[in-house]
């Protein structure tokens, strides 16, 4: 057809096939943004029929995503995720319309503001106790504490549950799953999300691995959402219900089954709170590589906390590295590098050109956070851009995306990872581990590829600061 404005720039495509050539498969934000330099802030490619919008600069973002979010707010519809494992009841997928709406109304009326996070406080502050002793006792296991803790927190927050210290079979069925939920909105994970007809070839057929894994997922995607909704039942039944928001909702009046449906099914995406994993993992790897941050973190925590008490999160305010050091950590490594894709809603002409109704818009968050222009020396790991008379732009207006899809569990996710970092500062020391000959071992700096990118797995040492700071740990612990 006539096109009413050219399409964007972007890399010449194929008869039949388009840019299917061009799209890497490790760190696509990477190559993504070196599309900038060749084809400007907004590229164009098309795969096998299916148009892709990049965005490589924040104003773009907001001129699109934010301004006109009224027609850029969908969700694409994803083969794999969406219709062979079922995965379309969550928020994160919920195409735009009603149920969309109810859902997000639900996260808004529960974690929406700032001050509604301060429900949360003592949740927060009782896992982190456990978090200190869990490192303090296992330290080479640190990852298992973070995904724990993270778990811990939202399996609370959501369903008023208490996991198990170890080997917790909720906290498990939620980890599996959100790597699944990763691995399925990748862009180009799956073939058969740009060629849907691929659905229908039988699962023995050679190359059809993701119809045999389809069913396995399938399951646990109607667990997570069935399990923990029992058991908050039970235990009001019981009359024994820890407050939480599915109780908080379930036990309004008259609750119809659609309305049950809506809130187990924004309980269920609440388990986007484990994002949070990658950001404490991210900070643990930050402090071994960059000491010299670590170090005026510990010296501002000392002066104004002392070392009789852990931070609380009534300190944010008190302690400006710490809240600089906290924005690096969002900025250096974000953990969602491409956002969630959106989805075009209706033709639209943007900066003269033509994007089609139906066009995924990837945000290339990552870009915006290593843009020379926003951020001075942007490989860098340097929380002072933050402080001064000029500090550089906030990138948590970036990471937690754009528009009416911004992550609903923003105010959660500052304040977990916040605490994190400030507690594990004030008790620990975070290094290099040596070899048996006391070389230090560099770590290898690498993160996986999916929608929530992690740092690959690294080895670190983590000892307490001294033995007051090990007694801390230990009496806050038992304080608990
Ligand atoms: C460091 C932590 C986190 C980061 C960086 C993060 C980032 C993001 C991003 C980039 C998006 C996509 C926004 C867009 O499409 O423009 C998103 C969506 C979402 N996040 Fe988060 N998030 C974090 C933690 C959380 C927490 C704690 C929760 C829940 C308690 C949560 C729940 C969600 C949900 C449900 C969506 C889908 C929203 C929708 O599609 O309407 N996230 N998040």
């Amino acid at each position: 057809r006539r096109l009413p404005a050219p399409y964007p720039p972007g890399p010449k495509r194929l008869p039949l096939v388009g840019n299917v050539f061009d799209m890497p498969t490790k760190h696509m934000w990477k190559t993504v943004a070196d599309w900038a330099e060749l084809y400007g802030r907004i590229v164009y490619v098309n795969v096998l029929g299916q148009p892709l919008v990049f965005l490589n600069s924040a104003d773009a973002a907001y001129d699109m995503l934010d301004k006109k979010s009224l027609i850029y707010s969908d969700r694409p519809w994803l083969t794999m995720a969406c219709e062979l494992v079922g995965w379309d009841w969550t928020l994160g997928l919920k195409r735009f319309g009603q149920e969309f709406r109810a859902m997000r109304r639900l996260f808004r009326l529960y974690m929406g503001s700032r001050s509604s996070v301060e429900q949360f406080v003592p949740i927060e502050e009782y896992e982190i106790r456990g978090f200190l002793k869990r490192i303090l006792n296992n330290p080479d296991d640190f990852g298992e504490a973070i995904r724990r803790t993270a778990g811990a927190v939202i399996l609370k927050v959501t369903y008023g549950y208490e996991p198990k210290d170890h080997g917790d079979s909720l906290v498990e069925l939620i980890d599996r799953t959100m790597e699944q939920f990763s691995i399925a909105t990748s862009p180009n994970a799956f073939l058969v999300d740009a060629l849907s007809i691929l659905k229908h070839v039988p699962a023995w057929f050679p190359g059809a691995r993701f119809k045999r894994i389809a069913p396995g997922w399938a399951k646990l995607s109607n667990d997570i959402q069935e399990v923990p909704l029992r058991y908050v039942k039970d235990q009001m039944a019981k009359g024994s219900t820890v407050p939480s928001f599915t109780s908080r909702f379930l036990e309004e009046k008259h609750v119809t089954p659609e309305e049950e449906t809506v809130i187990k099914r924004t309980a269920a995406s609440m388990y986007g709170g484990k994002h949070t994993v990658s950001s404490v993992t991210t900070f643990f790897l930050t402090m071994m590589l960059y000491p010299e941050a670590q170090k005026k973190a510990q010296a501002e925590i000392d002066a104004v906390i002392g070392n009789d008490r852990l931070p609380s999160l009534a300190d944010m305010d008190k302690l400006p590295y710490i809240d600089a050091l906290v924005k690096e950590v969002f900025r250096w490594h974000p953990v969602a590098p491409l956002g969630l894709p959106h989805s075009l809603m209706k033709d639209d002409i943007h900066d003269g050109y033509f994007i089609p109704k139906g066009t995924i818009v990837i945000a290339n968050i990552w870009k915006f956070l290593h843009d020379p222009k926003t951020y001075a020396d942007p490989m860098m790991f340097n929380p002072d851009r933050f402080l001064g008379n000029q500090p550089e732009y906030d990138p948590r207006e970036y990471c937690f995306g754009f528009g009416r899809r911004v992550c609903p569990g923003r105010n959660l996710a500052e304040a977990s990872v916040w605490l994190s970092c400030a507690a594990s500062l004030a008790v620990f020391n975070i290094s290099k581990p040596v070899d048996v000959a006391g070389r230090q071992i560099e770590p290898v700096v690498d993160f996986s590829s999916a929608t929530i990118s992690h740092p690959a797995p690294f080895r670190c040492d983590i000892k307490p600061r001294s033995e007051n700071a090990r007694r801390l740990i230990l009496v806050e612990d038992e304080a608990k």
